[in-house]
């Protein structure tokens, strides 16, 4: 099994770091591509192990992908498999997206339940409330969700108890090739919605109301492929700025969109950091100031996301004082927590709120990744720590940096790819 070995440089990161395509963009659009008979093409696909798995699962129901590494061509016209086996949709919840579109266009389809994931349970029970509102009958056996429609799906409204990203792309897809029109209120609104969206539009869906979290969605009776060319990863970009920070580093990350990382910037600003951004890059200048410990939320979008609370506590456990880190989204994301203080960390977990004590050194240790952003916090960690750190399991890290080591090295970082059996 591979692990990495980080070995401290002394020096801060700094430099440009290019961003790839967002991982929970192109998971929605690739499963989209189905609403329609023919070839969908995604640009700027990031390379990495959920799109190759997200490509198995469509591959298993008949669709074919070619292109190149960072361009996708989804070809559905041989899509007759409806079902999406357990083995695949266990490694990524992802996978959960074929149903919406499945039953919408074919009126059945047989896909696993994703299961518990690594830091405990994330249900789909508005997956399926959701799809049943549109009319959808949805049974659940053996593991396996069964959704059936007589013809086109009615349709109907539907209001999202919470916020749910990946409830709204589900339903929302569905929504596009029902009957009659359907509203969905308190829709999610993260960039990767919108992005959805967008494709759906230029597939000929009828959707009011992007960006805002009520969607009325009037339903076509076909639609025909489109293009979509991927959103920048904001989760890869704030990990990457979390680097920086830890580091006392200056780092510009390219290629993303700085308003999709408002909420980490101006946390970044409120601890004592210098923030510029253009167009399309941010830059963080964490270089030999006296950070300042902060308090913060994990919430939907816009608020700061929970996708970036595991980096940015890496980040607070290098600074003196008292932090805070409260996640509201997923009440249970912190098996980092453990591993952070065994790199020497000093933070105590009550329900779901972190209290961080800053120490002046992290030390190296080895340390086993739980999920893909806690990787990420415990890489960033290593490359501040004292003497080695390991850490295992990096498999989880695969699911959604592109290039990481490569990415790191290019910024001054060592962060070397070792194999157990090597
Ligand atoms: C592939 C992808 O895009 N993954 C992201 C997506 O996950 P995902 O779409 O799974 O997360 P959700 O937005 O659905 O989860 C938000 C909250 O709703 C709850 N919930 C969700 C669905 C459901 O049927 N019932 C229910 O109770 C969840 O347990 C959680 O507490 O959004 C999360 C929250 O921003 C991110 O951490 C993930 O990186
Ligand atoms: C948790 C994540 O992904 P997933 O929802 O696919 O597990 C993530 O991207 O941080």
């Amino acid at each position: 099994m591979d692990y990495f070995s980080i070995s401290p440089t002394g020096k801060p990161l700094s430099g440009e770091v290019e961003i790839s395509g967002a991982k929970n963009a192109v998971l929605a659009t690739m499963t989209a591509a189905m609403l329609a008979d023919g070839v969908t093409t995604l640009t700027n696909v990031p390379y990495l192990r959920d799109t190759k798995t997200m490509s198995n699962v469509l591959r298993i129901i008949g669709c074919r992908i070619d292109g190149g590494a960072h361009e996708f061509k989804v070809d559905t016209h041989g899509a007759n498999h409806l079902e999406a086996p357990y083995e695949l949709v266990s490694t990524m919840r992802a996978s959960f997206y074929v149903l919406g579109p499945l039953v919408a266009r074919f009126g059945r389809c047989r896909v696993s339940l994703p299961g518990g994931c690594a830091w405990g349970p994330r249900p789909v029970d508005l997956h399926l409330k959701g799809l049943e509102a549109l009319g959808a009958k949805i049974e659940v056996t053996h593991g396996y969700v069964e959704a059936t429609s007589d013809g086109p799906l009615p349709g109907g409204n539907f209001r999202f108890p919470i916020s749910s990203v990946g409830a709204t792309v589900n339903v929302l897809m569905a929504a596009t090739l029902a009957k009659g029109t359907s509203v969905l209120e308190n829709a999610a609104i993260e960039p990767e919605i919108d992005s959805l969206i967008d494709l759906l539009l230029s597939m000929g869906a009828k959707i009011e109301g992007k960006g805002t979290r009520s969607l009325v969605v009037h339903g076509v009776p076909e639609m025909h492929p489109g293009f979509s060319e991927t959103i920048p990863d904001r989760i890869e970009a704030g990990s990457f700025l979390c680097g920086a920070v830890i580091s006392r580093g200056k780092v510009k990350a390219t290629h993303c969109n700085p308003e999709h990382i408002k909420a980490l910037l101006d946390i970044f600003e409120e601890m004592g950091c210098i923030v510029h951004t253009g167009n399309d890059w941010a830059e963080v200048d964490a270089g030999s100031r006296d950070l300042k410990p902060v308090h913060v939320e994990a919430v939907p979008y816009p608020g700061f996301p929970t996708d970036l609370q595991a980096p940015l506590m890496a980040v607070l456990a290098t600074v003196p004082g008292e932090s805070k880190i409260r996640d509201t989204v997923y009440l249970d994301r912190f098996k980092h927590v453990a591993e952070l203080n065994r790199l020497g960390a000093n933070i105590s977990l009550e329900a779901n709120t972190a209290t961080i004590k800053g120490v002046e050194k992290l030390q190296g240790a080895p340390v086993m990744a739980s999920d893909l952003r806690a990787a990420a916090a415990l890489v960033i960690a290593g490359l501040v720590a004292d003497g080695e750190t390991r850490v295992s399991r990096i498999y989880h890290l695969d699911r959604g940096y592109e290039d990481f080591e490569a990415k790191i090295a290019k910024l001054g970082g060592c962060v070397t790819r070792l194999n157990d059996q090597t």
